[in-house]
């Protein structure tokens, strides 16, 4: 069941699941990623637990440098040799679950990526390569999902994402950002898969594009795909997603419907980065990130945390999706919530 939608936040009308929304779940329980480096370790993702379903999307938001991208990867077996992950990331679909986290490279190919799970990578101009033509990689791709006319498939693909089939035959460094992204989303989508990962998809676009590329997600999700959507564009999060999970130095500090973390936050962290955007209040967060590789027993959001106390010396428990020992009190959504006056953050956009 969809949650209540609340006022203020982004509505999206209730939609009907498709039959496969029972079937269909991915589903991460205390999901950790580090890196061992010669004289040190980076804990990239620390614990992360979460949830996605057809038909819906969670954005995950976070500074920087804080593991969204690890996190993502993690979950398609795309991490280099000196990655250690733990924690369960179960694939739920056709009745069977599949175990990502140490899946053979074998499964994860011929199973899961491009099939079950598609990537929109970080920045797709460059993830194209340079010297052949975006049909050339498109057709690729088909052959290797085993697309029985990958031309025509491709062309279909390119028209299904606003590209014309023509624009194919360009090279990447002839195509505009927008039209690197349509080819991005349509390689992503080559294998239909129902859950897609898209990695700050909208970086280098300008406002016009990042809205339609957000139209686009948000199209994938109401026809029934489930959408992990990474990014710091706070706005961006706002058009489309269902769900919102703040990442702060690699652990899930707030989790839960998009118009409660992003109106009325609990966690310190979620608030701050709340009134620092640029369409809002604009304050920024004093302080920096710690670095991955020396993080505090404690929770990792104290030395730049105006509340923190002597508790937040040992690590915060979640409770009701926020991890914080001093959590901001909940805010009643009833009886207009959310309405202007009701929401400490939201200073009227135009
Ligand atoms: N192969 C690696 N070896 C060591 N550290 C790594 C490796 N890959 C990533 N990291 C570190 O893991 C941390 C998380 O990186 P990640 O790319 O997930 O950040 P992000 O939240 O996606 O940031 P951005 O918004 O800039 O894309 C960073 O400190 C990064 O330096
Ligand atoms: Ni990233």
């Amino acid at each position: 069941m969809t949650e209540p939608i609340t006022a203020g936040s982004a509505v999206h009308p209730a939609r009907a699941e498709p039959p496969a929304a029972q079937t269909r779940r991915l589903r991460a329980e205390g999901l950790t990623v580090s890196f061992r480096l010669p004289d040190a370790t980076v804990r990239a993702v620390s614990g992360a637990d979460f949830e996605v379903r057809p038909g819906r999307c969670l954005a995950l938001v976070g500074e920087s440098g804080c593991g969204k991208s690890v996190l993502a990867h993690a979950l398609l077996g795309l991490l280099p040799g000196n990655a250690e992950v733990s924690g369960r990331v179960l694939l739920e679909q056709d009745g069977q679950e599949l175990e990502l986290v140490g899946a053979p490279q074998a499964v994860l190919a011929r199973r899961v990526r491009g099939r079950s799970i598609g990537l929109i990578p970080q920045s797709p101009a460059t993830h194209l390569t340079p010297v052949r033509t975006a049909r050339a990689q498109l057709e690729e791709a088909l052959r290797e999902l085993g697309a029985a006319r990958p031309r025509e498939r491709a062309d279909e693909l390119a028209e299904r994402h606003g590209l014309h089939p023509a624009d194919l035959d360009r090279y990447p460094h002839e195509l505009s950002g927008g039209m690197a992204q349509r080819v991005a989303n349509a390689m992503a989508l080559a294998g239909d898969p129902w859950l897609l990962l898209a990695d700050e998809p909208t970086s280098g676009l300008d406002r016009p594009l990042v809205d339609r590329a957000m139209a686009a997600l948000r199209e994938l999700c109401d026809e029934g795909r489930a959408v992990l959507l990474i990014t710091h564009d706070l706005r961006a999060a706002e058009r489309v997603a269902d769900d919102v999970a703040v990442m702060y130095a690699g652990r899930l500090v707030e989790a839960g419907p998009a118009g409660k973390v992003l109106h009325r936050p609990r966690h310190p962290y979620a608030a701050g980065l709340a009134a620092a955007r640029p369409d809002r209040a604009f304050v920024p967060i004093p302080g920096m990130p710690p670095e991955l590789t020396r993080l505090p027993d404690g929770c990792a959001f104290a030395p730049r945390c105006s509340a923190a106390g002597a508790a937040c010396a040992v690590p915060p428990p979640t409770t009701g999706g926020v991890a914080c020992h001093h959590p901001l009190p909940e805010q009643d959504a009833r009886g207009g919530g959310g309405s202007p006056d009701r929401d400490p953050l939201e200073s009227r956009r135009a």
